[in-house]
């Protein structure tokens, strides 16, 4: 009897032993087998499968999926937002803010360099030489016309220097530079009122109404629409009116210019009356208490009689909800002579109270200031210096002459 029991102690003893041998050595080789894990996985999902098979005890979960409460900061107030959809998105675009627009002729003054080479510099050389001969002051007279300044003013331009370089006797390159400059600055007419007039007149409660004239491709959309940014950056409410309506894509770029910068543009259907579209941008700016209505119109030879005609109906039914206050002639600097024709024709067609010279950075033509201001006695008001959406600057005569002539 004592020796069955010993029997049945040892082989519960060595049955323990060998159980305990067993679930020993599957741990070993679950942990040789386990992947080595990367700090970044441990904050990924478990991969394994939740449930232990037979035989397995259950693990603790990896340390690095949990964080000490401290650790999880709250969401940030943008991250908690929903991000917003594509039509959201459309809704509300992101609006720029122009550059300043005081000075911007003096910053832009490099985009002249084509017009300073021809002009200032080349009569300054001329003026340098040590006999100024009637060759040298045809010369002179050359290069004025080739930069457009036009007959007249040519004329008058030699006359002045002549008598004043007499005077002078022996010269320093210092004072024919400053003989040049009062020459030039006076034929640009430094007393002009270049006001763009955006502001009705008397105490009327509309907003201000500008319409943009010229030939196709001179540049009127993109000169409205940078005017628009030009006003916004002045503080005022601008309403855009898409009188162009032979082509869809006027509109389009119009709007989009505005949509830049917050302005709303009211256009009407392809082929509709440009007449009306500029009647309901001025009723709705009116409406909507703008300060501003800005009207571009198609663009139209000015050979063609019946689009001309047009034009003045675009204006007389503007003018029916009160007077426009500026007509801007935009001309392409680079065409010369062809846009003084141009210009003398919409002039009579519509008043044209300003005119914005477009292009000016890509000719050496600048001499065209001076002539279209003299052919129309209107004022250039404003001028394109680059097809950036801040490349259009207030003309300042003081700034345009200095660039001109100053040492490179
Ligand atoms: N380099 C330069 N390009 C300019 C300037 N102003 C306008 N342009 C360019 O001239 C081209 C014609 O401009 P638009 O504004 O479409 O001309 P538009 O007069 O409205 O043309 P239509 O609608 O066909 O009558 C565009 O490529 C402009 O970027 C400027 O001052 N300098």
């Amino acid at each position: 009897m004592e020796i069955v029991i010993l029997v049945v102690v040892i082989a519960v003893v060595a049955l323990a032993a060998i159980s305990g041998l067993v679930v020993t050595g599957r741990r070993k080789k679950a942990a040789e087998t386990e992947e080595p894990r990367t700090p970044e996985s441990t904050t990924e999902a478990p991969t394994r499968t939740a449930e232990p098979t037979v035989g397995e005890e259950a693990e603790a979960p990896p340390e690095g999926a949990r964080r000490p409460i401290e650790e999880v900061g709250l969401p940030e107030a943008e991250e908690a937002e929903a991000p917003p959809t594509p039509e959201a998105a459309e809704a509300a675009p992101e609006l720029e803010t122009p550059a300043p627009t005081a000075g911007r002729l003096v910053r832009l003054r490099a985009r002249l360099s084509r017009s300073q080479n021809s002009l200032g510099k080349g009569l300054l050389t001329l003026l340098s030489r040590e006999h100024l001969d009637e060759e040298t002051w045809e010369e002179v007279e050359d290069t004025l016309l080739t930069a457009d300044v036009g007959v007249g003013p040519t004329q008058e331009l030699v006359e002045r220097l002549r008598e004043r370089v007499k005077v002078l006797g022996t010269r320093t390159p210092e004072e024919l530079r400053t003989l040049l400059r009062e020459e030039l600055l006076t034929l640009v007419g430094p007393d002009l009122d270049r006001t763009v007039h955006t502001e009705t007149q008397g105490a009327v409660d509309r907003p201000g109404v500008v319409l943009v004239v010229g030939v196709n491709g001179t540049g009127k959309t993109t000169t409205t629409g940078k005017l628009a940014r030009v006003l916004v950056a002045d503080g005022q409410s601008v309403v855009l009116g898409a009188a162009d309506t032979f082509r869809a894509a006027a509109a389009d770029q119009l709007e989009t210019w505005g949509t830049r910068v917050g302005a709303r543009t009211v256009r009407g259907p392809e082929g509709g009356d440009p007449a009306s579209v500029a009647f309901d941008a001025v009723k709705q700016g009116t409406e909507a208490s703008a300060d501003v209505v800005l009207i571009d119109t198609a663009g139209r030879l000015h050979t063609k009689t019946g689009l001309m005609d047009e034009l003045g109906k675009v204006k007389r039914v503007v003018e029916k909800q009160g007077p426009v206050d500026e007509v801007l002639l935009v001309l392409d600097a680079t065409t010369g002579q062809n846009g003084l024709v141009q210009a003398r024709v919409f002039a009579e067609v519509v008043d044209i109270t300003g005119i914005v010279l477009t292009k000016l950075d890509g000719t050496a033509k600048g001499g065209i200031v001076i002539a279209v201001q003299r052919e129309l006695g209107v004022p250039v008001k404003l001028v394109g210096l680059g097809e950036g959406a801040d490349d259009l600057a207030p003309f300042e005569p003081d700034a345009f002459v200095d660039a001109l002539v100053e040492e490179a």
